[in-house]
């Protein structure tokens, strides 16, 4: 196809990337609203502006950077987004996915996503972050999925399995690594759902999406792990819960924006040490290989 998301657009800027650095990720950390403190961890950066990269979707949201950050975590090399994109900013969902699938050309073996979600689960709070263990992909529903149209061999099946789309392991890593740094008491797992927005949640949806099972609401991530998954990389996805949604129609409560950027800023630093632990263990040990 020639608009702009094919194997070969996928390689050309695949291509002009690894000309520009000579570090070589096999590790990509998306961050999530207000989460692009992550990038900053990185070491000996190599920082390109969206703008900059050929056929890149550039990010229009307050609280996405809108830089790609080549670097290395304790020693292991890492492409971080700073900023990344969603439906509700109007691009095909196949623009929203293009990085993804730009880090399976330049090497990336394993995608770390993070997100800021509202909390459907009446035991979380504001502050808590849920490790992903499965999705509802709403917009999937109605025919919005990354993979539709012709499907491209090159990055993967037509049909693809999506019943172990979360790696168990590095969902059992990130359990592992929270309890030793002494997270235990906001760390949690769940079912997290994503909707098109850009209008937050309706009290009638997020009851109907409790009750379908889903723990946390959000505008992201589903799309990519649905590219990541298609060609093969593992995947590892959180939540910060950054605000609870509005269950009840007496609640005063407004989900709003600025509140979702503050309690990204609360949480940020154990946010850095557990992405950053699990990336050490990720490449080292075969414990969770
Ligand atoms: N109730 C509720 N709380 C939330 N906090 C973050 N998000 C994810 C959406 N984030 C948008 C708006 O902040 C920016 O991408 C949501 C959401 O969709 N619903």
């Amino acid at each position: 196809s020639n608009k702009g998301w094919s194997y070969e657009d996928c390689k050309a800027t695949a291509d002009w990337l690894l000309a520009q650095t000579d570090v070589r990720p096999t590790i990509a950390i998306v961050c999530g609203s207000g989460m692009g403190g992550l990038a900053d961890m990185l070491k000996d950066q190599v920082v390109f502006n969206y703008k900059d990269i050929p056929n890149f979707p550039q990010s229009t949201v307050h609280g996405h950077a809108g830089r790609l950050v080549f670097g290395t975590l304790k020693g292991r090399p890492c492409v971080c987004m700073q900023g990344r994109f969603h439906l509700y900013e109007g691009y095909p969902i196949q623009k929203i996915t293009l990085p993804i699938r730009i880090f399976k050309l330049i090497g990336v073996e394993t995608v770390m996503l993070t997100n800021a979600a509202g909390g459907l689960n009446q035991d979380f709070k504001v502050g808590d972050i849920m490790i992903i263990r499965d999705h509802l992909n709403m917009p999937g529903f109605a025919g919005n999925n990354p993979l539709a149209g012709l499907n491209d061999e090159r990055f993967g099946v037509r049909f693809p399995c999506m019943s172990d789309a979360y790696d168990r392991d590095l969902q059992q890593m990130a359990m592992d690594v929270g309890q030793e740094l002494g997270y235990g008491d906001f760390l949690k797992e769940g079912v997290y759902c994503v909707l098109g927005g850009p209008s937050f949640e309706t009290i009638a949806e997020a009851r109907m999406l409790h009750k379908l099972g889903a723990d946390a609401v959000g505008m992201s991530t589903a799309p990519e792990v649905i590219v990541a998954r298609h060609c093969g990389m593992r995947v590892f996805a959180l939540s910060l819960i950054t605000n609870k949604a509005v269950m009840d129609y007496d609640s005063e409560e407004k989900a709003n924006h600025e509140d979702v950027l503050q309690a990204g800023k609360q949480r940020a630093e154990q946010l850095e040490r557990l992405v950053s632990t699990m990336v050490t263990k990720i490449e080292h040990n075969n414990n969770y290989a």
